[in-house]
């Protein structure tokens, strides 16, 4: 479980905090959606829980201990996957090497790596010819499958989403968001979603609103 205790957080020398005193837990096997008006906090937010930046006041604890006891790189490296909207895959790369390097940092002792993440991408349709294509040469809604069944495959237990939809259409967010509910249900991870797109928003388990300042809970 990641728990956000008292957080608050302004920029600078901004009179009015984003945020204050936020308390949030984010529990395994559910998908949480994230809304709220542009300029509210969302990304601010998401680079907190994945331990990208430090918010002014507060806490963020896994399972019990502080991220800032785990330490930065190992928190980053091991325990969150980030998915963004441009995919962040290594260009050089093909589909299948892009997920085996992420799979050689963070378990290097996983049997039969290649096979596995074969199979993973031919279940979101990506099949070997394709997934051994530079990663360029697949379209958007490819790109962000792949980025997705990397999240899956690395053994981090909170995956983080910033509008994984934003370039993509109506077919393949509808494909996306079914990946991220089968991460959190079938592979009992903790998955947070920041989102504009309402229909994304109204798939997750638990809808999250920012407005004044604050996080509410639908
Ligand atoms: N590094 C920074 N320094 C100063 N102000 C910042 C910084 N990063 C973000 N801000 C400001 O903080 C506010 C929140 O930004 P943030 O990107 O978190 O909002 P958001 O809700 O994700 O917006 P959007 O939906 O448009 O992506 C904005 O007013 C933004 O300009």
């Amino acid at each position: 479980m990641l728990t956000v205790k008292n957080l608050t957080h302004w920029y600078g020398k901004s009179e009015k905090p984003l945020y204050e005193n936020v308390n949030l837990s984010f529990e395994s096997d559910k998908v949480y959606t994230i809304v709220g008006s542009s300029g509210s906090g969302k990304t601010t937010f998401l680079s907190f829980i994945a331990g990208l930046d430090k918010p002014q006041k507060g806490d963020i604890f896994l399972d019990g201990t502080n991220i800032k006891k785990l330490g930065a790189t190992n928190y980053r490296k091991h325990k969150v996957a980030i998915v963004f909207q441009q995919y962040n895959l290594l260009t050089y790369m093909s589909a299948l090497d892009n997920i085996m390097t992420a799979l050689s940092v963070t378990d290097s002792e996983h049997k039969g790596e290649k096979q596995y993440a074969l199979d993973a991408l031919k279940n979101v349709g990506i099949e070997k010819s394709d997934a051994e294509k530079n990663v360029q040469k697949l379209s958007g809604g490819q790109q962000q499958r792949v980025a997705i069944i990397r999240a899956m495959l690395v053994d981090a237990n909170i995956v983080i989403a910033d509008e994984p939809t934003g370039n993509l259409d109506g077919e393949n967010s509808k494909m996306i968001i079914k990946l991220f509910q089968d991460l959190a249900h079938a592979h009992h991870k903790t998955v947070i979603i920041v989102t504009h797109d309402p229909e994304i928003a109204d798939h997750g388990d638990v809808k999250i609103s920012l407005e004044n300042c604050q996080f509410v809970v639908a």
